[in-house]
């Protein structure tokens, strides 16, 4: 655990950073600064391997002063990771993200193969391992950051604004790899970000930090979201914040029904078969699906003329269990007919829903039911 107590940085011209900030980093946990500009986030992280002396207070690491303890063993047991990635031009790829396991005296070969286990780690085709920072995307030198980062396997990853640098496609697949190898390795990790959809994306915790380097709130971001602590953190986390709650609601606990669910040529399929409209259980259209129950379309069991094969698109659909409330709403909103298609990890549809039925998830998931910890969908 890295514990911060009572943390004060005030550089030599007399701004004040840092201001008297107490905060408990838990082992094996995702827990992000994040706040407006210039409110003390980078001076903050980089106080934990101490590249910056504070002014105040202290920094405990699993219970011992970090003041107290060598800088090199201090910096060795934490990986960083910068906006740019910061790689030496001059070196390959391989090469960069061997560099500490070489300072550590690892011989040639066993860096190498590290360095290369790493990118396949990181989601890098190792083909690139010869190539220069220069020949590489920014997603890509972002990414051999962090694998540099991981390279002698510390416990701590201090990363600051690692992906603030690339466009919000390739920023969301550095979040989704960053949660994977997360969910693989399990260390404590420091993000700093001025980006509140990002705090809430990947931390288990977040410190909304406010000018001046006081803390705001630190609350795991569902908290944050249903309680922000004061108008600063409200007006912070945006206008939407409702909806975006959602995304902490499993969507296993939305009801489906299969009733306007059909299957192509089966005879029932809209007006086919005996000619009669087949009934769609309250619905105002039919799903038909292929003969394995993959979704194919929408169609209107009563106007439909005999033999009339249009479909109306089904739009985007969800993963119960897998996907959450926000993903389920935003199936249904998005669909032409307002009905959401729900289909298991095979694409065969297990139900749909209408969005009043989505409605009546978001009200039960209010009054407590459905929570999830951590998704994000
Ligand atoms: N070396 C320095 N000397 C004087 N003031 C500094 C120094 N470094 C940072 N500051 C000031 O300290 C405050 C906090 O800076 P810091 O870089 O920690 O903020 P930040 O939240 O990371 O900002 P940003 O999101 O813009 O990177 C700012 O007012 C900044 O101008």
């Amino acid at each position: 655990m890295i514990r911060f107590e009572s943390v004060t940085k005030r550089y030599p011209d007399g701004t004040v950073a840092v201001d008297e900030l107490s905060l408990e980093i838990p082992d094996r946990s995702i827990t992000v600064l994040v706040g407006p500009s210039g409110c003390g986030k980078t001076t903050s992280l980089r106080m934990i391997n101490r590249m910056i002396e504070p002014s105040g207070g202290r920094i405990l690491l699993d219970g011992t002063d970090i003041a107290d303890q060598p800088v090199h063993a201090l910096r060795r047991s934490m990986g960083y990771v910068i906006q740019h990635a910061g790689l030496f031009p001059h070196r390959t790829v391989a090469d960069n993200i061997a560099t500490v396991p070489r300072l550590l005296g690892w011989d040639r070969r066993r860096a190498r193969s590290r360095a290369l286990e790493l990118m396949e780690r990181v989601g890098l085709d190792p083909a690139l391992a010869k190539r220069y920072p220069y020949q590489l995307s920014g997603g890509q030198q972002q990414r051999v950051g962090v694998a540099r980062a991981l390279a002698a396997d510390p416990p701590v990853l201090l990363m600051d604004e690692p992906f603030s640098a690339v466009d919000p496609i390739v920023r969301k697949g550095l979040q989704e790899e960053l949660l994977r190898i997360q969910e693989e390795l399990g260390k404590t990790i420091v993000f700093v970000t001025h980006d509140i959809d990002e705090a809430i994306r990947l931390g288990d915790l977040v410190a909304v930090l406010r000018t001046g380097g006081r803390l705001a709130q630190f609350a795991p971001p569902d908290r944050l979201l249903s309680a922000p602590a004061d108008g600063f953190v409200e007006d912070f986390l945006g206008a939407d914040r409702g909806i975006r709650r959602l995304s902490f609601f499993a969507s296993s606990g939305l009801e489906l029904t299969t009733a306007p669910v059909v299957t192509e040529n089966a005879g029932n399929a809209g007006n086919a078969g005996n000619g009669k409209p087949a009934d769609p259980g309250g619905a105002p259209y039919l799903l038909v699906t292929d003969a394995e129950g993959r979704p194919l379309g929408w169609t209107d069991p009563g106007r439909q003329a005999p033999g009339d094969r249009t479909l109306i698109p089904y739009g985007r659909p969800f993963e119960p269990g897998r996907d959450s409330l926000r993903t389920a709403l935003d199936c249904a909103v998005l669909s032409p007919i307002g009905w959401a298609v729900g289909v298991d990890a095979d694409g065969r549809v297990v139900g749909v829903a209408s969005q009043e039925a989505v409605a009546a998830a978001i009200r039960a998931a209010h009054a407590g039911h459905g929570m999830v910890s951590a998704e994000v969908g």
